[in-house]
């Protein structure tokens, strides 16, 4: 293993029973590995998760005791474009409040794969998929489509030939300061073969404003898009799943769409034993993988939530008959591109970076399907958490109620 996190996030330690002496051997570099026990390799794992936390800068607040929410069904779009909810702007907040609900489909509910309604997707090994066929309207996909076409992004090719044409199958980046700092460093330590960096540009008001509006939908924070570009259908992307060590321990990716419909294919990396049901109704004991397909339309979104990556792949198949070019824009939080070591890393740590806060429904709110709302907190820095709660619970839409703190991961300093 090259870091700890590899295998105590799949916990494999705790398949022993107690009292073993557990060694960890991890890659030094490329020619030595060292020994490491298993209290120092949960250390170093703990300052990783801390360090994502602490990178996301996001407070989980609770909303509880509350009402249902009158609004209907969230088609991902968020407050602003609906014009509901309560405006922040007096708390330096740029989102307008809102607790839109989402609707729940199990995984074996294929109809509603395919009823052009917006899910939140339970599958096993808890794990969830936020799918919103519709994310955007046509005109908006298409002239989202067009503003990427009439960009200058450099299509890098994966034998690393860049290019600034579109070329069969390319990628580009758009990223935050911080994290094209944390690539420059990279670059400039020598540490990574520099033809695999990707060609990436700043974050401009449009590349916001959208990640932003993807956040609200994916219910988490992005500082990355990275978009994937398909000639056709014979253009593919094989089983895999974004594991890498630089996007935290269970990374959120959200997927944005756009151009020709090609299938999005999702198996699990193991079989599921349960009761499934049969085109016909019927139920039978299930010892397989699970495959699912959804339909990536133009303007669709698909979130790859919680769990998404630890336990299942991903691939676009090649598709016949499919002339017409897609893009995809995945939207990423990346805290670690960059470094070798969690020591590198928290030597770099941005502390400047503003807070977010993450609202989240109670229990009791979230089984009526309430969801989470993102918020930027005030840049003020002599506001503390507590303060901040107290004028929230004044901003709240009424019949909302209180808002408390759950877990505050990477603290507030005020
Ligand atoms: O094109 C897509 O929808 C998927 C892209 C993907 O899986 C990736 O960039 O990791
Ligand atoms: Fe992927």
């Amino acid at each position: 293993m090259h870091e700890p996190h590899k295998c105590h996030r799949l916990q494999l330690c705790d398949l022993f029973p107690p009292g073993h002496a557990i060694q960890h051997l991890m890659w030094q570099d490329h020619r030595q590995i060292k020994m490491l026990s298993h209290v120092d390799a949960s250390n170093l794992y703990s300052r990783w998760v801390t360090y994502f936390n602490v990178a996301k800068r996001v407070c989980e607040v609770a909303v509880w005791a509350l009402q249902a929410d009158r609004r209907g069904p969230d088609d991902g779009r968020g407050a602003s474009a609906r014009g509901e909810g309560t405006s922040c702007t007096e708390l330096g907040i740029n989102l307008t409040l809102r607790l839109g609900l989402l609707d729940l489909a199990d995984w074996q509910d294929e109809e509603k794969l395919r009823d052009g309604k917006a899910y939140r997707l339970k599958l096993p090994w808890d794990t969830e998929l936020l799918w919103y066929p519709h994310f955007m309207s046509e005109t908006e996909a298409d002239e989202l489509e067009d503003l990427r076409i009439t960009m200058t992004y450099f299509f890098q090719t994966p034998s690393g030939v860049t290019q600034e044409t579109v070329n069969r199958k390319g990628q580009a980046r758009i990223c935050s300061e911080q994290h094209a700092q944390n690539k420059a460093h990279s670059a400039k330590d020598n540490s990574r073969d520099k033809s695999q960096l990707y060609v990436s540009e700043k974050m401009d008001s449009w590349s916001r404003a959208l990640m932003h509006r993807v956040e609200h939908a994916s219910e988490s924070v992005f500082n990355a898009i990275w978009f994937n570009h398909y000639r056709d259908g014979t253009v593919t992307i094989h089983w895999h799943s974004d594991g890498n060590e630089g996007l935290g321990p269970d990374p959120i990716i959200a997927s944005l769409s756009l151009g020709a419909t090609r299938d999005f294919a999702f198996k699990s990396k193991r079989e599921w034993r349960g009761l499934r049901k049969a085109n016909d109704g019927s139920m039978f004991h299930s010892n397989n993988i699970i495959h699912i397909t959804l339909p990536l339309f133009h303007g669709s979104l698909c979130v790859m939530g919680k769990n998404s990556q630890r336990h299942w792949l991903h691939a676009v198949p090649a598709m016949e008959g499919i002339h017409r070019e897609r893009t995809n824009l995945t939207f990423r939080f990346w805290a670690l591109e960059g470094f070798e070591t969690i020591d590198a890393a928290e030597a770099q740590a941005d502390t400047q970076r503003q807070f977010r806060l993450r609202l989240t429904p109670s229990q009791r709110l979230a089984q009526r399907r309430a969801r989470p709302v993102i918020l930027d907190a005030p840049r003020d820095a002599k506001t503390t958490v507590e303060e901040m709660l107290r004028r929230l619970e004044n901003l709240l839409p009424p019949g909302l109620g209180e808002v408390g703190m759950v877990g505050m991961a990477g603290g507030w300093w005020g």
